[in-house]
């Protein structure tokens, strides 16, 4: 669905921002985007979708060169973006204007994750708090059912109930043959949303890798002592002893702590990826 070969790109030509990126990403899965501040995932996202062109390298998404913003593939991208701009119209209007863009688009369903959302639907979009308006766009994000959908930080702004049904909704919306890649800070909120984690650093994908194979490789332990973790690559101080990344030799079953994993590959990049080659 996603195939990227040998991508630069750089706001300025001498200063690239993805450099020699490859990636190639399924549809039918929910893709957490993980990165550190300024590490180009909002570039990529923007790549992915056309809004910004590479230097050099291809771009292929759903068949098509984004680059080219053809009609038929922009009515099959969406992009939420981190930070949002509505205008000011009511929901009804809104839809009036923009849905028309989205072939597929599902007006049953958008209402349906307003009323989910609880968003009161007479007011105007500009009277909304921040946290509502993100809702009514990540309401029309997937109602377009656009197959591929990019969100930037989704859950920013959302309360807590909210981030809970935005992690119900999404769960349940995922269609096989449509693909969902979320660029977060906030892993608390999605480590139980996504199926597979990537990690942009040094300015490429250098890691790209189902849940279950990450699990498969590495168990996440709490442990008083360190000294009972065979091969341990990475540990924090937890409130009762240790929480622990280390080598599942043993095959066990644990959860993926996203957050403790990320931390991980950051500091303990070579010793992580060499799991996974
Ligand atoms: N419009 C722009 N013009 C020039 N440089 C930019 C522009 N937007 C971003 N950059 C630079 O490109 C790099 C990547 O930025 P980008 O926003 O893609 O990172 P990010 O991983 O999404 O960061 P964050 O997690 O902080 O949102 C940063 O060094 C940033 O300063």
């Amino acid at each position: 669905m996603i195939n990227i070969n040998h991508l630069n790109f750089g706001y300025q030509k001498n200063q690239l921002v993805l450099n020699n990126l490859n990636l190639r990403i399924k549809p039918g899965h929910i893709y957490g985007l993980l990165g550190r501040n300024g590490a180009g995932k909002s570039s990529l996202l923007h790549n992915i979708c056309g809004l910004l062109f590479p230097l050099s390298g291809s771009c292929d998404v759903a068949g098509q060169n984004p680059a080219q913003r053809s009609p038929e593939f922009l009515q099959q991208v969406y992009l939420l973006p981190e930070e949002i701009y509505l205008p000011n119209v009511s929901i009804k209007n809104y839809l009036s204007i923009y849905a028309p863009f989205y072939p597929a688009f599902d007006h049953d369903m958008f209402y349906r994750f307003l009323t989910e959302f609880e968003i009161p639907q007479e007011n105007k979009l500009q009277r909304m708090s921040y946290g509502q308006k993100k809702k009514v766009l990540i309401s029309f994000a997937l109602a377009t059912q656009a197959k591929v959908l990019l969100m930037d930080e989704p859950t920013n702004g959302l309360d807590i109930p909210s981030k809970k049904q935005f992690r119900k909704i999404i769960a349940g919306v995922i269609k096989d043959d449509q693909l969902i890649i979320i660029s977060t800070h906030q892993v608390k909120d999605l480590d139980s949303l996504i199926d597979y984690v990537m990690i942009l650093e040094d300015q490429q994908i250098i890691l790209n890798q189902p849940v279950e194979n990450i699990t498969d490789k590495l168990a996440f332990k709490q442990v008083m002592n360190l000294d009972d973790v065979a091969s341990p690559i990475y540990s924090e101080g937890a409130l009762k002893g240790y929480a622990v990344v280390a080598i599942n030799h043993k095959k066990e079953n644990s959860r993926l702590d996203m957050e403790m994993f990320f931390n991980a590959v950051l500091t303990e990049k070579q010793q992580v990826l060499s799991q996974f080659n």
